[in-house]
């Protein structure tokens, strides 16, 4: 198992960051989507159906795909021999906000629940604040894989 982690280390890489920058345009989006939803759309209207379209679509074809596609080549190199030295900081950092990532990612699906049932309380500014989490997250584990502190 390792030597064939070993052998593939820099396609696994590759595509884990492909899936990667699929799955943080995703979690950029759904938040600004939700913004334009409460803001600009009345409850029960065409535009509401469409929005509802449009969310359920993002989240099923691109983020769900791509967060699992993630987490997959990213524990495929977490068991490379020798890429992770768990005596550094960077790896606790970096496991510490891909949860967090996720736990965001289950988040936004819970959100969408509710703009199906119509049951929406979130305001738009406090979803454009929800919308910097994962910028901030984004730059911890890139400084953390970089960097490596
Ligand atoms: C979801 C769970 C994730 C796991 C288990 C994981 C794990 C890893 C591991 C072990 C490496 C190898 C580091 C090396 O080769 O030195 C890596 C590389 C990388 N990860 Fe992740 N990662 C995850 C999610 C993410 C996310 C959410 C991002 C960005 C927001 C990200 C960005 C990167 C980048 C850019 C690299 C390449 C770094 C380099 O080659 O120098 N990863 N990841």
């Amino acid at each position: 198992m390792g030597d064939f982690l070993a052998s593939y280390y820099l396609w696994i890489k590759a595509l884990h960051v492909i899936a990667v920058i699929a799955w943080m345009a995703g979690l950029f989006y759904l938040p600004r989507l939700f913004v334009y939803h409460v803001e600009q759309v009345e409850r029960g209207s065409e535009t509401d159906a469409m929005f509802q379209t449009m969310e359920r679509r993002l989240l099923k074809a691109i983020i769900n795909p791509a967060g699992v596609t993630t987490w997959v080549f990213g524990l495929g190199l977490v068991f490379t021999p020798g890429i992770v030295d768990w005596t550094a900081l960077w790896p606790w950092t970096k496991a510490g906000s891909v949860i967090a990532m996720t736990v965001f990612h289950h988040w936004l699906a819970l959100r969408r629940k509710d703009f199906l049932a119509g049951s929406n309380r979130i305001t738009g500014r406090q979803y454009r604040m929800m919308n910097e989490v994962p910028t901030l997250l984004m730059m911890i584990i890139v400084i953390s894989v970089i960097v490596k502190f």
